[in-house]
């Protein structure tokens, strides 16, 4: 019964959300746990009230037609009132129906005896001949058909075409053991094929990316989580936008790199990899040599080359457990700076660092103590990665929640425009503050947002406020990635004619190549979530690498 109070509670509070037009953000599993928090309610079960939750509201206006449609409904209620002395709630009646009539195992997930099953089963005769019904008036066979009509929709649900997935080098470390893993997982399938749209459709394929390296696609059935390489953490699932970021950077064995908006660490265990593994792999000279951190000197507090900031407290922990799974050793920091948590003062000298610091990244350097951190802490840190909070339109699991927000339009359309407003002023002040740090050279900004004015419109925002960084040219960022930033979103920079430059101080040509270095991943057609990244390097003068 936890399930379906759990689920009541939640679903209730969706429905009065979208009753009073209040907008909602995020995707629905996200908004499901954090309602979960909220109430205090039993988290043995929040797989089962997610699933519970999610596929009743999904179906809410069918049941709403078949549960409207019951003869006897009040009657029935009055009865049960009076022997129970209480009246069920409408809605766990409703997760009961979708759970008898739309579940994989039809059934309600209750006792036999219990006398709430036995309500709603004695329903079930009527609730099935209104089903019918149903199908008739919306010429339907399946609730799946009548999503896919409702969503205008190729897919009954709102998930990725593929899923991706790459090597973890960090758990792999020379080149035989990476080169004998790929090839067991490539074995692992009939056919690798050459394109990810045919994985799609078929279980028994994989796609190696030609843009990523050690990054496959695999069919959405594969289950990558049941994988021995998945549970020894030598892979782990990622996005393909998501990776792009680190491309663009050109990662070096003997750059120092900061990511400043890092949980949960996708892009840092990535970064990490590129860092110790794999580009001391390509520069190795003798193949059976071992892989080691290079050493720092003798600095009195040694200065890793991987830093990581995240601001939220819970989002820390969450980066820090990440980064131990996957293989690094870390030491985690308090937002003034100070050592967290530290079983020994120094790393291990084989071990692969990663430092995390659970603050703010526009604190550093942002004021005179600040600023003496700064020259003693991170003065060498030359690259950036910058993937602050954006509104995830790209990402999946919104539909629903977007339908939900859409009930108003005009409120809708107004409230979206300031929410994305105040995200792109905070995307450009916290890459603006980067570009301010004196030895960064290089830094990639990116969002999983298909929003111009989070995109495009944060790029030339930055270039206008600084004009000693420039775009990484295409040639230099995935130059063989076709698709790069929207013409519309610099229509409004360039002349009626197409001839001129509206911008201050940046030419017409450098428009169309900052449109060219700017890439865009749209979300399904490139076989993922739509994301959006842009390289930036410091202009020669000043550039120091
Ligand atoms: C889009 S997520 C980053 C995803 C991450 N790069 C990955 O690939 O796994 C943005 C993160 O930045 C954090 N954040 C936002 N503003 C920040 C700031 N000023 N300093 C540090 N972290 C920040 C958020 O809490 C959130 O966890």
């Amino acid at each position: 019964m936890d399930v379906y109070r759990d689920s009541t509670w939640i679903l209730e509070d969706l429905v009065k959300q979208r009753n009073d037009n209040k907008l909602v953000s995020g995707s629905l599993k996200n908004i499901i746990i954090s309602k979960h928090k909220q109430f205090k309610l039993n988290n043995k079960n929040l797989k089962n009230v997610f699933a519970c939750t999610i596929e009743t509201y999904k179906h809410l206006d069918v049941i709403d037609f078949l549960y409207d449609n019951l003869e006897n409904i009040d009657e029935l209620l009055a009865k049960l009132e009076k022997e129970k002395a209480k009246k069920p709630n409408k809605f766990t009646l409703y997760l009961m129906i979708n759970d008898l009539l739309f579940s994989k195992n039809k059934r309600v997930q209750l006792p036999n005896n219990h006398y709430l099953k036995k309500f709603v089963n004695q329903l079930s005769k009527q609730l099935n001949k209104n089903w019918i019904k149903f199908q008739k008036i919306n010429k339907i066979k399946t609730i799946d058909e009548y999503l896919l009509k409702q969503n205008g929709d190729s897919k009954p649900v709102d998930q990725p075409p593929v899923r991706w997935f790459r090597l973890n080098l960090v758990k792999l470390v020379t080149q035989d053991k990476i080169d004998y893993i790929k090839q067991e997982i490539i074995n692992n399938f009939k056919h690798k094929v050459d394109s990810w749209q045919s994985v799609a459709q078929n279980l028994d394929c994989i796609y190696e990316d030609e843009h990523i390296p050690y990054l496959f696609a695999v069919s959405m059935d594969f289950k990558i989580s049941k994988c021995k390489w998945y549970k020894l953490n030598q892979i782990i699932i990622q996005d393909r936008g998501s990776c792009f970021p680190l491309e663009i950077l050109d990662i070096n064995s003997d750059d120092y790199v900061m990511d400043c908006c890092a949980a949960p660490g996708n892009k840092t265990s990535l970064l990490g990899g590129y860092i110790y593994v794999k580009n001391r792999l390509e520069t190795m000279e003798d193949d059976s040599e071992e892989i080691k951190p290079k050493e720092n000197g003798n600095e009195e507090e040694e200065i890793t080359r991987v830093i990581a900031f995240e601001k939220n407290d819970k989002r820390s922990d969450v980066l820090n457990n990440m980064m131990k799974n996957a293989g690094f050793e870390t030491r985690k920091y308090n937002p003034d700076f100070t050592v967290a948590e530290q079983t020994e003062k120094f790393f291990d000298e084989d071990s692969m660092k990663i430092d995390i610091y659970h603050g703010d990244f526009s604190t550093l350097c942002n004021n005179d103590r600040n600023k003496e951190i700064y020259k003693s802490k991170f003065f060498k840190y030359n690259k950036a990665i910058l993937d602050p909070s954006c509104s995830g339109s790209g990402i999946y699991g919104r539909a629903s929640i977007d339908n939900l927000n859409k009930v108003d339009l005009e409120k809708y359309t107004a409230k979206e425009e300031e929410r994305l407003a105040k995200l792109s002023s905070f995307q450009t002040s916290l890459v603006s503050h980067a570009m301010k740090l004196p030895n960064l050279t290089k830094l990639s900004y990116s969002t999983c947002s298909v929003n111009v004015i989070e995109n495009e419109q944060v790029v030339i925002d930055l270039l206008l406020k600084h004009p000693d960084w420039e775009v990484i040219p295409k040639s230099e960022s995935i130059p063989t990635w076709k698709r790069r930033g929207l013409d519309s979103a610099f229509k409004e920079y360039i002349s009626e004619d197409g001839k001129e430059s509206l911008l201050k101080g940046i030419s017409l040509k450098e428009i169309n190549n900052i449109k060219e270095a700017c890439i865009r991943l749209n979300k399904e057609e490139d076989g993922g979530i739509g994301f959006f990244a842009c390289g930036f390097q410091r202009k020669l003068k000043t550039n120091k690498k």
